[in-house]
């Protein structure tokens, strides 16, 4: 169990400069953002602390941006949508360390809050370079972590921080963890996982555990191509990771020996371009065109899926079975989170859905209020779920 100090350890904060890491990595379309899952969870450690006066400064990442800055990934898109569920005013600062952070912190009065730039832009967040670590650190005198989606990453913002100031974590890292905890720490039996989405090389390495702990894993969206690629399947154009062909084997002979099921999409919806309206097909998954991709699986698929969700007395979601946000390849996601929020309703199953991209693809079913838990995390969620101690929970819990 968690042993980190809280909000609650925190007194007297007035015109305390108060570092806290928040997940903004929202889903964004056309420069807008269309899921405010992840603000709305953060915000009450944000506005509590604020109410407290303190200097509220936020620190986040967006997106992978591989050379330093790009616009498109500037958090200055994302502060409208932070003003806004915060009801509250957001300034924002064109670095999150040097002159243009400092010259911004300064100018907060107590109860402000900053969003500094997306922390990524710098090459030391992700190595948790210690000189990089010491320049956002100069900004602050607490550290608070409510960024529970992030903290399986060893980052300078989600762990390094945490040996440089007094370390805390905010609302939505102990809610998330009390959740998760209740919902999954003594699971019933059978317990099905359905693991889809678009990053494959970050989470497919993980399979290997989780194909241990439980007894069924779906398989589906761009994951689903890479382990179909691993069996021989040609899928033409579609999202795979080619090169993870021999991990994806090692993955379904450890779920052989482990007695978990694998469950690899039968038939697929294919399209030659990546946009709405594009003509589609169902195909079986062994007769995927050279020139197609797979966008979503089909309703064969769909319908093991559910027979499986049927069996299940405890259902783990990370990962959309299809590249949801364009119809119709939105059908198979729709249908089997439709299928488990009825069973949960029935009070059938015990349903934990996480993940950025997730929650936006249930919120889009409209159930995501009948899951039984929807966390904002998904790769952080599954490694929990493997029994993994998170790094930026066990910085926190070292501090204590
Ligand atoms: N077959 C597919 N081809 C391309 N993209 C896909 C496919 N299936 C799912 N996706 C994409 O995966 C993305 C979500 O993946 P991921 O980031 O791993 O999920 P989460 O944010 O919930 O953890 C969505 O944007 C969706 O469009
Ligand atoms: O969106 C996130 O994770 P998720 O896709 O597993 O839900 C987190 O912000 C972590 O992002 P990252 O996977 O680029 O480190």
């Amino acid at each position: 169990m968690p042993s980190f100090k809280t909000l609650d350890d925190l007194t007297d904060i007035r015109g305390k400069r108060v570092l806290v890491r928040v997940d903004l990595n929202v889903p964004v379309k056309d420069g807008k953002v269309t899921d405010t899952t992840r603000i709305e969870r953060v915000a009450p450690t944000i506005l509590e602390l604020s109410e407290k006066g303190a200097k509220v400064i936020l620190l986040a990442h967006f997106g992978r941006p591989k050379d330093g800055p790009s616009p498109e990934l500037s958090l200055s898109l994302i502060a409208p949508s932070v003003e806004e569920v915060l009801d509250h005013a957001v300034s924002t600062a064109s670095d999150c360390i040097g002159e243009a952070a400092a010259s911004a912190v300064a100018a907060m009065n107590d109860g402000d809050i900053l969003l500094l730039e997306n922390t990524r832009f710098h090459k030391g967040e992700e190595k948790n370079d210690p000189d990089f670590t010491k320049a956002l650190a100069a900004n602050g005198d607490i550290y608070v972590n409510d960024a529970f989606s992030a903290a399986h990453r060893a980052h300078a913002s989600t762990e390094g921080l945490a040996h440089h100031l007094p370390a805390y974590a905010g609302r939505t890292m102990q809610a998330e963890l009390e959740a998760l905890e209740k919902g999954l720490g003594d699971p019933a039996r059978p317990v099905v996982a359905i693991v889809g989405g678009a990053k494959v090389s970050t989470k497919i390495d993980l399979l290997m555990n989780l194909v241990k702990k439980v007894d069924a894993l779906v398989i589906g969206g761009g994951m689903a191509n890479t382990f179909i690629a691993a069996r021989g399947t040609n899928v033409g154009k579609s999202l795979c990771e080619h090169d993870l062909a021999e991990t994806a084997r090692q993955i379904m002979i450890e779920a052989a020996t482990s007695g978990c099921a694998i469950i690899l999409p039968e038939d697929g919806v294919i399209a030659r371009e990546f946009k709405a309206g594009a003509a589609n097909e169902t195909v079986d998954i062994d007769a995927i065109p050279a020139d197609a991709m797979v966008l979503d699986v089909g309703p064969k698929s769909v319908q093991a899926i559910s027979a499986w969700i049927e069996r299940a007395s405890t259902l783990v979601w990370n990962g959309p079975l299809g590249a949801f946000e364009i119809e119709p390849f939105d059908a198979a996601t729709v249908g089997a989170a439709k299928y488990a929020a009825e069973r949960t309703i029935a009070g059938k199953l015990t349903s934990v859905a996480g993940g950025g991209d997730t929650v936006s693809a249930l919120n889009h079913a409209g159930v995501a209020d009948d899951f039984t838990y929807v966390s904002t995390a998904g790769g952080a969620f599954l490694e929990w779920m493997e029994g993994k101690e998170l790094p930026g929970v066990a910085v926190l819990n070292a501090a204590r």
